[in-house]
């Protein structure tokens, strides 16, 4: 019997594919939407996009979805340029949402995944399985325009999923989800992504964004600002710690070297650190003061992050 090894020499998975945006550019008149766009989303990960309203993520995933193009630059899915064939083998779900009104559900989503090149047959499964995973298997046959927003959201998903997409492109697909719809949609990113699907998504709901993904962009007049995994972004923001020192005197941390500001409030102190401060003389200051019941050194929230990077 042979056997391929994890690192071996099996052919790579349609899966298997890098979404590349390289060095993309767009503007619209004189608004210049996109400024040298670029970064990379490997098979099986979920990367969160986020930026301030009219950052650029609607126009970066319109262009990597080849339905605008770019004044400069590229996108690659593995190494072939989007173009129609490779279109087809993308899950996309529009920020204006893209929806047929008047069209029935299940005749809509089968239509879809025909027009992505699943039979007849394959479609019916197809549409079978991701209403029913989705929870609208029980509104197949009403129009869309009958469903509520947040059900024909879940049916916008589904039109993304039906026919095995290599690549998930989702602008805001949380938002106006119910808590249950939300850990539906989350559920069915991670699964995707667990099967080596690059999975990209924008989104304002941040604490969702920390949770969900493997690394998150944060963009800001069309150019990406910040990019790594959560922790690698809370790295570069300012280190903090929280000190519970019941007998330290008013201004205590004020002469310790490697605190940049010290905020008292009650008995607990919050100090921001200077940059490769060391935290264990700070303690060790703290302690000269009496007991330290509290000790925690506090990394910024990507919505502090956030407001950093955007603002700065
Ligand atoms: N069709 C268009 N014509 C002119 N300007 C546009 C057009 N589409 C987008 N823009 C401009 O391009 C910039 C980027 O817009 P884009 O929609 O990509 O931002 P976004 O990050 O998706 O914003 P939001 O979070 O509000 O959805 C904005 O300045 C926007 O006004």
């Amino acid at each position: 019997m042979t056997r391929s090894t994890p690192s071996g020499n099996a052919p790579p998975s349609r899966h298997a594919a890098v979404l590349t945006i390289d060095g993309v550019s767009k503007s619209y008149g004189t608004v210049r939407a996109l400024d040298d766009m670029s970064f990379s989303v490997q098979p099986g990960e979920i990367f969160g996009f986020v930026g301030s309203n009219g950052a650029g993520k609607t126009t970066t995933m319109r262009i990597a979805l080849g339905v605008l193009s770019a004044d400069a630059g590229e996108v690659r899915i593995g190494d072939r340029p989007v173009d129609l064939d490779v279109r087809r083998t993308v899950g996309y779900m529009p920020e204006e949402r893209g929806l047929y009104p008047k069209m029935k559900v299940g005749a809509q989503l089968a239509y879809l995944a025909q027009l992505h090149g699943l039979s007849r047959a394959d479609a019916d499964v197809a549409v079978q399985r991701w209403t029913e995973r989705l929870g609208i298997d029980g509104r197949v046959g009403d129009t869309v325009d009958a469903l509520s927003l947040g059900n024909q959201q879940r049916v916008q998903l589904a039109a993304a999923l039906v026919h095995d997409p290599a690549v998930l492109v989702l602008d805001e697909p949380f938002s106006g989800l119910d808590p249950v719809a939300v850990d539906v949609m989350s559920d069915v990113l991670r699964e995707k992504a667990a099967d080596g699907v690059p999975v990209i998504f924008s989104s304002h709901q941040l604490e969702l964004v920390e949770r969900l993904c493997h690394r998150v962009g944060i963009i800001a007049g069309g150019r990406m600002r910040a990019i790594g995994t959560v922790d690698e972004l809370r790295a570069r923001g300012e280190a903090q710690l929280v000190v519970h020192a019941p007998q330290a005197p008013a201004g205590w941390a004020s002469a310790v070297p490697g605190v940049a500001a010290a905020e008292q409030s009650g008995e607990r102190t919050l100090l921001t650190l200077t940059p490769g401060a060391d935290d264990q003389a700070v303690l060790a200051a703290a302690l000269r003061t009496g007991p330290v019941h509290e000790f925690t050194l506090r990394r910024p929230s990507l919505t502090e992050l956030f407001r950093e990077v955007v603002t700065a």
